[in-house]
């Protein structure tokens, strides 16, 4: 039978891999809602506002490999906007629908509802166009086959958002059927003869290393390069470090890992040995003023080989056309052992023990230190620690992930407010025998928290620690001032009125170590809804390394202009 425009969309978002997409509705999208509740793989998600939308379709794409989010014209769509844009950041492909005005609108010269009130209904696709890696107008039917699998297909092959927006009269217009999705050409591939010349090239150097060293970074995950790099570092037997956004990518019980590299802020033992190397393998880096904490931790180029997604930059060359799985593949297959860099290592670096045994579980004062040992050791092989943006950044980096457990952060973006959404979305996505941990701050937690009510809606067993150090510590540590303290909340105490009549979340408060103790047990046995345990610590009870790495960021944004 005819296949309608919304039907195509639908087909592609299954055929994508996606089993649920999150939405707000509006007139412009009511048909289009329609056409996707008729696709029975696909489940219809709605949210309390279209940021959250967005958020949780990135963090869906966590789980699930891409996500996506639809949203009425304008009003929602601009409230997706930050999402959207952190999805591109986090390089995850999110696919942002949008029902747009309807087809005989432009000609006849109508103003509209939902828009600024111009003739041009343009502005909003082009906006989306700076932070989508493809964006298209569907404004005739014939078109929608070519350009929605042009969207989709540019959004998975480069691990980035896509736009698409579609006349809200052309949703269930007749279309043709999808051809096989094998011809969205969502593979990425290499050029033959610049891989050869490259793993030629960088695995000479690599064999004429004297100390080499491989540092996972934040694209492994997007280009589908993990594996691979574990095949490298095993073939290399040498010392393996990651940057603090690819946390999680490498094991840390494995016997090559040394830690976080992250300049003066590493894993204790880590810096002295990236600083040793003569040759430093970057897989899918990042070098930013975070990740650099405020260019203090710069690798020399002489000494550095950074493997992009898309391409390799040596001491002395540049290869494009080259993707990081088959860089790093090829190179596994070439490379001579070296664990020099791992044996230097264990020369230097005693067992040491990031987070010291508690003084006791009892009824002292709570603190960061036994809040993070508390949940430290409530991580296993099937959980994932999510981190929001703040003081739960640093702590959860330098938290030890038993073999098999995964870590989500969204560093690049660093949007609060990102992670209560996000956890709503990648819980959505995730195996349902895995768990979510995730510690967030009481500042970010007061812009989206409302998300937490669509958790209890779908009985997301999933574990909160708000981290309630009264205001924006992250903030107070690079620069305080008046504007960041907030008025508190009864954080565990909102968790009844969004319960309502039907709910099973349960908001739990810990204020000393035993009270926490208690309530991470109680978590434990809670089934069929979220928990939110609020900890409450001091202020200025955050991390060593924040107040280090909040001074250089502090320092770097405080350059003064160039003069002249
Ligand atoms: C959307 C957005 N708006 C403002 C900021 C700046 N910012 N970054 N971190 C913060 C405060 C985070 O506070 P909390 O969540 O309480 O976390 P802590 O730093 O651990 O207290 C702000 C206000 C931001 N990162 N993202």
């Amino acid at each position: 039978g005819d296949f309608t425009v919304g039907a195509y969309l639908a087909r592609r978002l299954e055929q994508a891999g996606l089993k649920h997409y999150f939405m707000v509705p509006g007139d412009y999208n009511l048909v289009l809602l329609d056409e996707l509740l008729l696709n029975k793989n696909l489940e219809q998600i709605g949210c309390c506002n279209e940021l959250n939308a967005a958020y949780a379709a990135e963090g869906y794409a966590r789980a699930n490999g891409c996500g996506a989010v639809v949203t009425t014209f304008n009003v929602g769509a601009f409230s997706a906007l930050n999402g959207v844009a952190g999805a591109y950041a986090e390089s995850l492909p999110v696919i942002f629908v949008c029902s747009g005005p309807n087809t005989n609108d432009p000609d006849a010269n109508h103003l509209l509802h939902h828009t600024i009130g111009t003739h041009d209904f343009a502005y909003q696709y082009e906006m989306f166009r700076n932070v989508t890696c493809a964006a298209v107008r569907v404004l005739h039917p014939d078109n929608a086959p070519y350009l929605i699998d042009h969207a989709i297909g540019t959004a998975l092959r480069e691990s980035k958002p896509a736009y698409i927006e579609i006349a809200c009269n052309l949703s269930d217009a007749p279309c043709l059927l999808p051809a096989p999705f094998e011809t969205l050409a969502f593979q990425r591939l290499s050029n033959v003869p610049a891989l050869t010349a490259a793993v030629e090239q960088a695995g000479g150097l690599l064999a004429k290393a004297d100390r080499p060293l491989l540092l996972a970074g934040v694209h492994l995950r997007s280009f589908g390069a993990i594996d691979a790099f574990r095949e490298l570092a095993e073939a290399l037997g040498c010392a393996v470090a990651v940057m603090p956004n690819a946390k999680g990518f490498f094991p840390e019980d494995h016997p090559q890992y040394i830690g976080v590299y992250w300049g003066g802020i590493s894993s204790p033992g880590c810096e002295p040995i990236v600083d040793w190397a003569d040759l430093v393998l970057a897989a899918g880096p990042m070098f930013t003023d975070y990740t650099t904490v405020g260019w203090t931790a710069m690798l020399a180029r002489e000494r550095l080989i950074d493997a992009q997604p898309g391409h390799v930059r040596l001491p002395d060359a540049q290869f494009a056309n080259v993707t990081l799985p088959d860089l790093l593949t090829g190179l596994a297959a070439r490379v001579p052992g070296n664990p020099a860099t791992l044996d230097q290592y264990r020369r230097q670096s005693e067992k040491i023990t990031v987070r010291p045994e508690p003084a006791a579980v009892d009824g002292t004062a709570l603190t960061r230190l036994e809040l993070w040992r508390q949940i430290e050791a409530e991580l296993d092989g099937r959980t994932t620690l999510l981190v929001e943006t703040g003081d739960s950044w640093l702590n959860g980096i330098y938290t030890q992930l038993p073999g098999g457990a995964r870590f989500e952060i969204e560093m690049q973006w660093g949007s609060i407010g990102w992670a209560v959404p996000a956890a709503f979305g990648y819980r959505m996505g995730l195996e349902p025998d895995r768990r979510l941990i995730a510690v967030i701050g009481d500042g970010s937690f007061q812009l989206t928290a409302q998300e937490v009510a669509n958790m209890i809606r779908h009985d997301q067993e999933l574990l909160i620690f708000l981290v309630n150090n009264r205001g924006y510590v992250v903030e107070s540590e690079i620069h305080d001032g008046p504007y960041n303290y907030i008025k508190n909340w009864d954080y565990a105490g909102l968790i009844a009125p969004w319960n309502a009549e039907d709910g099973n979340g349960l908001g739990l408060t810990a204020t000393t170590a035993r009270e926490l103790a208690d309530a991470v047990a109680q978590a434990r046995g809670h089934t069929g809804g979220p928990v939110l345990i609020e900890c409450r610590i001091q202020h200025d009870d955050c991390s060593r390394e924040l107040l280090k790495f909040g001074t250089r960021v502090a320092h770097a944004n405080a350059r003064p202009p160039q003069q002249g």
